[in-house]
């Protein structure tokens, strides 16, 4: 039976140090707020913002959704995100993405006020990842992806790791905090040829593809850590992975579950990413 990665070890790490920054905010009349920007109903987004205001109760931090249409225009939305970046009381902006495809990303990554940017979207913000600098706003996914990894000690440096995901959320940006890390950095995607042949002679396979238990053991070998980034819910509404948990966990070294992997700590960390925020507004 491979070792379980709880994400749950790391996130009350990450909580009680929260609870004492707001504490230390409430003293000084600040309650860190988050706005959230979800255009239309993208489940992937749903659970992300349900999974945000439970956690924002519990640590206390204000919440607040802006639902729009995703037929809203570029210029409308810029018109929020100014409005949100000059609004004394909101700390952090969340952006679900992707967003929808008439919206130019570009423009919008570069509206949200660096200082505000609790997922990291704003190029200035990025550009420091690419540099291998991880202080400040990481991007929320692969920062819980490498502080799991890096919690349970697993080895990063020499280390070859597949990831199978190219997205501005969880792939590009994991790769760059990977090589930061001295790992051997493959990224796979739905065109890669032979993805068995990459997972099978990876040491750690991080998995983001948003199909549920697609990825079996025959990815990988005795030795591989996996890391599921995927969160799908099956035909009852119940949360799963990318990865069949109990075909694979049987096999490999080392496993992360879902729910109670990533998934958890990427909420959290994004909202010690709205106390960062308040405490240096
Ligand atoms: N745990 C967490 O905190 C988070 C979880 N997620 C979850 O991660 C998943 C991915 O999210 P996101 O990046 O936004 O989604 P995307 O749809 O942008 O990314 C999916 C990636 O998987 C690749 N892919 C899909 N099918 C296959 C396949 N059969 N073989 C190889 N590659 C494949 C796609 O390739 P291509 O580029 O060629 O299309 C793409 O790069 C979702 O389940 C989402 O809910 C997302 C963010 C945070
Ligand atoms: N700019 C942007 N950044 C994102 O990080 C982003 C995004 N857009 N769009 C949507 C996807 C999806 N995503 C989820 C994260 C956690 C849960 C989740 O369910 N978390 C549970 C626990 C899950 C578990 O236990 O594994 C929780 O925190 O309580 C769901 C979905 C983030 N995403």
């Amino acid at each position: 039976m491979a070792n379980i990665l709880k994400g749950k070890e790391v996130v009350k790490k990450v909580k009680e140090s929260m609870k004492r920054d707001v504490k230390d905010l409430n003293n000084r009349g600040i309650t860190p707020t988050l706005a959230i920007i979800r255009l239309g109903e993208n489940p992937d987004d749903i659970a992300y913002e349900r999974s945000i205001l439970k956690n924002c109760d519990g640590v206390g931090i204000e919440g607040e959704v802006y639902e729009k249409d995703e037929n809203i225009s570029t210029e409308d939305l810029i018109s929020l995100i100014e409005e949100l970046n000059t609004d004394n009381n909101v700390h952090g902006i969340l952006i679900f993405r992707p967003l929808p495809k008439h919206i130019d990303e570009d423009i919008i990554a570069k509206t949200i006020s660096p200082l505000k940017d609790v997922d990291c979207m704003n190029p200035l913000n990025l550009e420091k990842i690419f540099e291998g600098n991880m202080e400040g706003f990481a991007p929320c996914t692969p920062k819980a992806a490498v502080m799991i990894m890096d919690h349970y000690n697993i080895p990063l440096e020499g280390a070859h790791v597949v990831i199978i995901n190219r997205s501005m959320v969880v792939g590009r940006p994991l790769s760059m905090m990977l090589l930061g890390k001295n790992s051997t950095v493959t990224i796979c995607h739905s065109k890669t040829k032979d993805l068995k042949g990459f997972t099978n002679s990876a040491d750690v396979v991080v998995t983001a593809l948003g199909r549920p238990k697609y990825v079996t053991d025959e990815y990988f070998n005795e030795k591989s850590v996996v890391i599921d980034v995927g969160i799908s819910f099956d035909e009852n509404g119940k949360m799963a992975g990318d990865v069949d948990f109990d075909n694979v966990s049987s096999k490999v070294e080392a496993i992360t579950p879902v729910p109670g992997g990533v998934g958890s700590l990427t909420t959290s960390i994004l909202l010690s990413h709205v106390i960062l925020a308040a405490k240096s507004l």
